[in-house]
C-alpha cells in the first residue's frame, strides 16, 4: 500500500501523480473501513480527500498552517499526518478525536467542532506571523455550510480590509448536514460551471485545439473575460478578496497546479472548489444527509440503521401536532433539521419552518422578531450550539420577556463527538438570566405537556432533553402538568435524590426498593419547587445532574436552601471542573460519578449505604 509509505506530508511530495491518485483511493477505503466500525463523519471526509492531498502536497505542514473548519472533514488529513496507525481509534475513548485537535497533533492548526471559526483563527495567525516577522502560509478550508455562519462572514470582511497574505479554500458541496441554505449558496450554484458544462468545455477545448489553436485561444480568452465579468459582482470582490474558481475539487492534478500558482500570490485569495459530498462511495453520494454522520455499518452492504425512537423525534412529533393546534407556532433551526427531529415538521408546515443556516445567533434573534409580532417561535437547538447565541437569549429575548421556547436537544454528555459537542453548560449559562424558565422532562409525555404549556407561559422557556432514546408517547395525547412543581416518584425515610432528565433513571436504579431513599423528578430547574424543597429539607438531599457541577442544578438548590434559611445535609453530583473527551456516554457518566454507582457511593458517604450495598 502507498499509505504504508506515508508517515508525514513530506512523503507526499515524493509520490508521482499516479501514486497520489492511488493513495486517494486507499485513503477512501480506510475512511470507509474505520467509519463503518466506529461511526463518524463519512461523507464530509470522503468529499475532501483530493483537496487534503493536494494541500499537503503543495504546502508544508506543520510549518504552514492548514485549518479545517468544523474539522469533521479531516480524516484524510489525520491519515497523512502521522496518525494512520491510530486511525482505528477514531472517536473511541482514549482514541483520536473526530475533529482536528491542537493537542492531538502539530499538524492540527485549530481545535474545531463548532463551525465558522477557521477564518477568524486564520486572521489571528497571519497577524501573529507578520508581527513576528515569520514566513509561512496560512490556509483555511471552510465548507459552504460553515460559510453561512456569521463569524465566517464577519472575518471575511476584516480579512479583505487588512489584505494579509492567506488562502481560503471554500469546499462547496452544496450541503451542510441538510441541503445548504442562503443567498450565497444560490449564488455559488449560478457561479458553478455545472459538471456537464465543464465536461462539454473540456470536449470543446480538445476539438477546437485540434482544429484551430488560434480560434481556441480567442474562445478561451472570451470565456475568461465572460467569467471575469460574471465575477465582477462576486461578493468576494466586495470583500476585497481575490476569488478564483470554481474548480473541480476532485481533480488532484488540477488542484496541485492551481495551489502552486496561488501559493505565490500576496494578499487574501479564496479558491472555490466544487466537491461531491460522499465522493467515491455510492450510498454516501446518493444520500449525503444520512451518510453525513452514520453510526457503524457493514461496508460491504451499507444500509441505514435505525437509531430507535429518540428525544429529537419525540420533539419533532410533538411540535408537528402542536402546529395544527396553534397557528402562530413557528419553528426555527440553525442547520440541524435532521438532528433536531424536524424533517416531518418541515414537510407538514413549510410555511412555519426556517433553517437559518449555521448561525444560532440569527436563529434566536429571528425568533425574537417573530415573537415581537405575535408569533409563538420555538428555537430547536443543541445545548452546545446555543452557546453561540447567549447574548441573543439575554438581549433580544429575555429582557423583554418574549414568548420564545428553546427546545434544547443534546443536553448533557453526548458521547463520540466529545468536548466540543457535550451540552453541559446550559443550566449554568441560562439560569442566571432573569425571566427565563428552565425545565427538563422525564419522558416524551412530559415533553409534550411542557411544550404545550410553555407556549402559554408568555415568557421565554428552555426545555432541555438528552441525546438518547425515549419511549414514544401516543399521538394526540396532551397531558396537563403542574407548572413549576416537582414530582415524588418514590418515598424515602432518610434521604431523597433530586434528579431530572437522564439522571432520573440512574437515581431510580440506585434507590432500588430501599425504603430509606426517595426519588424526586426535579423537572423544573428555574424556578425551583421551593415548597417541596422546604418539605424535603428534613431529609438528607442528593442532587444529580448531567451537567457541570459548578453553576448547575445542585448550585441552585444550595442557593435556595440558603435563602430559605434551611441547612439539611446536601451533596451535589455533577460533572467535575474539566472537559470530557469523546467516549461512550455510559462510560463518561461513570467517570463523572453521576450514574447509579456514583449515586450509591455518594449516599453511602452520607451514611445511607443501600441495602444491597451492605
Ligand atoms: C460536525 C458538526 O457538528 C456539524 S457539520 C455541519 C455542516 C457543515 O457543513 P459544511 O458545508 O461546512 O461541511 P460539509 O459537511 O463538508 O458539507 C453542521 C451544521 N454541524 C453542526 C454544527 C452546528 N452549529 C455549529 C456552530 N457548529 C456545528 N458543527
Ligand atoms: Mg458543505
Amino acid at each position: 500500500m502507498i499509505l504504508d509509505k506515508v508517515n508525514s506530508p513530506e512523503d507526499l511530495k515524493r509520490l508521482s501523480l499516479e501514486e497520489l491518485l492511488l493513495l486517494a483511493e486507499e485513503i477512501r477505503s480506510e475512511i470507509i473501513r474505520v467509519t463503518a466500525q466506529n461511526g463518524g463523519h463519512l461523507a464530509s471526509s470522503l468529499g475532501a480527500v483530493e483537496l487534503v492531498l493536494a494541500l499537503h502536497r503543495v504546502f508544508d505542514s506543520p510549518r504552514d498552517r492548514i485549518l479545517f473548519d468544523v474539522g469533521h472533514q479531516a480524516y484524510a488529513h489525520k491519515l497523512v499526518t502521522g496518525r494512520k496507525d491510530r486511525f482505528h481509534t477514531l472517536r473511541k475513548e482514549g482514541g483520536i478525536s473526530g475533529f482536528t485537535k491542537v493537542s492531538e497533533s502539530p499538524h492540527d492548526a485549530i481545535t474545531a467542532g463548532h463551525a465558522s471559526t477557521s477564518l477568524a483563527n486564520a486572521l489571528g495567525m497571519v497577524l501573529a506571523r507578520d508581527l513576528m516577522g515569520e514566513d509561512y502560509h496560512v490556509v483555511a478550508v471552510i465548507g459552504d455550510g460553515a460559510l453561512t455562519g456569521g463569524m465566517a462572514l464577519a472575518a471575511l470582511n476584516k480579512i479583505g480590509e487588512l489584505q494579509k497574505r492567506m488562502l481560503i479554500v471554500l469546499n462547496d458541496n452544496e450541503m451542510s448536514i441538510s441541503e445548504n441554505v442562503g443567498a450565497l449558496n444560490k449564488y455559488f450554484k449560478e457561479l458553478q460551471i455545472r459538471k456537464w458544462v465543464q465536461d462539454a468545455e473540456k470536449l470543446g477545448k480538445n476539438i477546437l485545439e485540434r482544429i484551430s489553436p488560434q480560434l481556441f485561444g480567442l474562445v478561451d480568452r472570451a470565456k475568461e473575460a465572460a467569467k471575469f465579468l460574471l465575477h465582477q459582482e462576486n461578493p468576494f470582490y466586495a470583500w476585497g478578496i481575490r476569488y478564483v474558481g470554481p474548480v473541480d475539487g476532485h481533480d488532484l492534478k488540477g488542484l496541485v497546479h492551481i495551489l502552486e500558482h496561488l501559493k505565490a500570490l500576496d494578499g487574501p485569495t479564496l479558491l472555490h472548489v466544487v466537491t461531491k459530498k460522499g465522493k467515491g462511495y455510492k450510498v454516501a453520494e446518493a444520500d449525503p444527509i444520512y451518510w453525513h454522520g452514520p453510526p457503524g455499518f457493514d461496508p460491504k452492504k451499507p444500509e441505514k440503521v435505525s437509531k430507535g425512537y429518540t428525544w429529537s423525534q419525540a420533539f419533532g412529533d410533538a411540535v408537528t401536532e402542536l402546529a395544527h393546534m396553534e397557528p402562530r407556532l413557528f419553528v426555527l433551526t440553525p442547520a440541524m433539521r435532521e438532528g433536531s427531529g424536524l424533517v416531518r415538521y418541515s414537510l407538514e408546515h413549510p410555511e412555519r419552518y426556517l433553517d437559518v443556516g449555521i448561525c444560532e445567533d440569527v436563529a434566536v434573534t429571528t425568533a425574537a422578531g417573530l415573537a415581537l409580532r405575535g408569533m409563538k417561535p420555538i428555537v430547536a437547538i443543541y445545548s452546545t450550539f446555543l452557546q453561540r447565541a447567549y447574548d441573543q437569549v439575554i438581549h433580544d429575548v429575555a429582557i423583554e420577556n418574549l414568548p420564545v421556547v428553546f427546545a434544547i436537544d443534546r443536553a448533557g454528555i453526548v458521547g463520540a463527538d466529545g468536548a466540543t459537542h457535550h451540552g453541559v453548560f446550559d443550566i449554568a449559562y441560562l439560569r442566571t438570566v432573569p425571566n427565563l424558565q428552565i425545565a427538563a422532562p422525564k419522558d416524551a409525555l412530559e415533553l409534550r405537556a411542557m411544550l404545550k404549556k410553555a407556549l402559554e407561559v408568555g415568557g421565554p422557556v428552555a426545555i432541555r432533553y438528552p441525546r438518547d432514546n425515549v419511549e414514544r408517547a401516543p399521538e394526540g395525547v396532551w397531558p396537563e402538568i403542574a407548572w413549576g412543581k416537582w414530582e415524588v416518584l418514590k418515598e424515602g425515610t432518610e434521604a431523597y435524590i433530586l434528579a431530572f432528565g437522564k439522571t432520573l433513571r440512574y437515581a431510580l436504579e440506585a434507590a432500588g426498593d430501599d425504603p430509606r431513599v426517595g426519588v424526586v423528578n426535579a423537572r423544573f430547574l428555574k424556578p425551583l419547587d421551593r415548597e417541596m424543597l422546604r418539605e424535603l429539607s428534613r431529609y438528607k438531599l442528593l442532587t444529580v445532574e448531567d451537567h457541570q457541577k459548578m453553576g448547575g442544578f445542585g448550585s441552585a438548590v444550595l442557593e435556595a436552601l440558603n435563602e430559605m434559611g434551611l441547612k439539611p445535609e446536601v451533596q451535589i453530583l455533577g460533572l467535575p471542573d474539566r472537559f470530557f473527551e469523546h467516549g461512550a456516554i455510559p462510560s463518561l457518566h461513570r467517570q463523572a460519578g453521576i450514574d447509579a454507582e456514583g449515586i450509591r457511593k455518594a449516599l453511602a458517604a452520607m451514611g445511607v449505604a443501600l441495602v444491597h450495598e451492605r
